[in-house]
């Protein structure tokens, strides 16, 4: 049984900031967006979480192995070096989807993203340290099949973009809607996905939904770890395997 923490990260009051005293310049806002997730990445990945940028106001991280104060001292730092402060809500679940309907009710209990008196919450309970295991985590990392042959190195740079999106959007909600899984684009064609406990006639079902729905062919190397950064690099070496044998399904599972 996976047991994941996730915690959802949200900027508060920042759909009003982005407009006051009167809109503000679009590149300043992608600046302070993408400079504020990398920090985050950084920092949750100083501990051995992973964040996903997800809509840069609301960024998703997967948690396990930080405890509430080690959440306070990145929302500190954030505070004091940013003109935005963050809220952050964390969340269990059997399921990474449950774990962020807890996380993002634990905020939502507090009020609005864009309530002005709704600034720097931070709520909600962390794994006992005692009862973490080596499973707690999986991650799949998926990567569509020679997508430099395919598309970056045939077709226009849009028209990739436009394929490797409806693979993702095809996989994103499939994970979701059928197994609990948070699935989270990356960057070129990877996507990295947090997932209940699934098993390899599972994964070859999704790859097939995605080829059937989206004509996008995946491969995924899938990993068990106490912490996203353990279970994501099991999953780095199980997609290697992939590519060298050239099988679809790589990685630490049971069959
Ligand atoms: N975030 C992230 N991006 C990656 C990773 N590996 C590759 N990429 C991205 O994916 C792009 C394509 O690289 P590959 O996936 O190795 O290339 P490919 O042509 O699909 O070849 P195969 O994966 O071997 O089928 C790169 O330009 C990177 O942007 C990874 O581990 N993490």
């Amino acid at each position: 049984m996976t047991n994941t923490q996730v915690t959802l990260i949200q900027i508060d009051n920042y759909g009003p900031w982005t407009v006051t005293p009167a809109p503000r310049r679009e590149t300043d806002l992608q600046t302070l967006q993408s400079r504020l997730f990398a920090d985050l990445s950084q920092q949750i990945g100083a501990h051995g979480g992973y964040a996903f940028f997800t809509r840069f106001d609301n960024i998703i991280a997967v948690t396990n192995g930080m405890d509430v104060p080690d959440h306070a001292r990145i929302q500190e730092s954030i505070g004091n070096r940013y003109p935005v402060t963050i809220s952050m809500g964390i969340g269990l679940g059997e399921t990474p989807a449950e774990a962020l309907v807890e996380a993002t009710t634990r905020l939502q209990e507090q009020g609005s993203a864009q309530d002005q008196d709704r600034r720097e919450v931070l709520l909600g309970s962390t794994l006992n340290p005692t009862e973490r295991t080596d499973e707690d985590i999986q991650i799949a990392h998926f990567d569509v099949i020679d997508a430099t042959g395919k598309y970056t190195d045939q077709l226009d740079a849009f028209s990739t973009f436009i394929h490797i999106e409806q693979g993702y959007a095809t996989l994103m909600r499939h994970l979701h809607d059928e197994y609990g899984g948070l699935a989270f684009f990356v960057g070129g064609d990877n996507v990295i996905a947090v997932c209940p406990e699934l098993e390899t006639p599972e994964y070859e079902a999704i790859i097939e939904h995605v080829e059937s729905t989206a004509n996008v062919t995946l491969q995924v190397g899938v990993g068990a770890g106490s912490t996203a950064h353990d279970a994501g690099m099991a999953a780095k070496h199980g997609l290697e395997v992939c590519r060298e044998e050239g099988t679809r399904v790589e990685g630490s599972l049971a069959d």
